[in-house]
């Protein structure tokens, strides 16, 4: 049996507006391993991440096929892709707790209320806020939020991450932390991740490949 390619493959993708090139790439991104895309504002680097997360907007025509661990899901349902995503605004659910937050995330596998509260306890305690479960995210600190945002994607169990300036808010001592956590993380859970950037030290904290549009 032949098995299946892990990591995520854009192969021969190209997307273009109004009749022109927006972007192209073509890349297998390994598990644990992370490829920077930077480029000018305006360039496509948020259009490349919704061709893979399946939200581009209908002015895009898509051509090539994304696959992820060697699945097709170039025309998937966005819910079914099994990818996770990180903006610079961390998204939190403002009529939310930060428990309820988190609840979001989890795979409807983890059934019965005691053993999903049990998960997102121990979700919690990993991101260093324990006893933060009944809290309101607006009395957060941005540093717990990104964590918080950071966890809800993680127990989504993504096979893949992608990162939409996601460090770009945050303080210069916060943004080492919290980049340290999510390639940290990244590696050991061998995710392949695909970040798009203006800043070169995102690049660099990556350690991995960078490709210019
Ligand atoms: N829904 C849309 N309909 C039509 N054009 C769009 C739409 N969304 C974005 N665009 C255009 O597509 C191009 C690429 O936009 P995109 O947001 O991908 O750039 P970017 O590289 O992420 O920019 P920035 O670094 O400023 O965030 C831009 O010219 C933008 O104006």
């Amino acid at each position: 049996m032949v098995e299946a390619e892990r990591g995520l493959r854009l192969e021969g993708v190209a997307i273009a507006l109004g009749g022109q090139r927006l972007v192209a790439l073509d890349t297998l991104i390994r598990p644990g391993e992370t490829l920077t895309v930077m480029g000018p504002s305006g360039s496509g680097k948020s259009t490349l991440l919704a061709a893979i997360t399946g939200t581009l907007a209908p002015a895009f025509t898509l051509s090539g096929r994304v696959r992820l661990d060697g699945v097709d899901i170039t025309h998937m349902p966005t819910e079914a892709r099994r990818v996770g995503i990180l903006f610079q605004d961390e998204l939190l659910f403002p009529h939310l707790s930060v428990g309820g937050n988190l609840a979001f995330g989890l795979r409807p596998h983890v059934r019965g209320r005691a053993e999903r509260r049990a998960r997102i306890e121990e979700a919690l305690e990993a991101i260093g806020l324990a006893g933060f479960f009944d809290r309101d995210p607006a009395t957060l600190s941005g540093g717990q939020r990104a964590r918080v945002a950071l966890m809800r994607m993680l127990l989504s169990e993504p096979c893949a991450l992608l990162l939409d300036e996601a460090f770009s808010k945050l303080d210069a001592t916060l943004r080492g932390q919290i980049r340290e956590l999510v390639f940290d993380t990244a590696r050991d859970q061998g995710l392949p991740v695909l970040q798009v950037t203006h800043d070169i030290s995102d690049a660099e904290a990556a350690q991995g490949r960078q490709h210019l549009l």
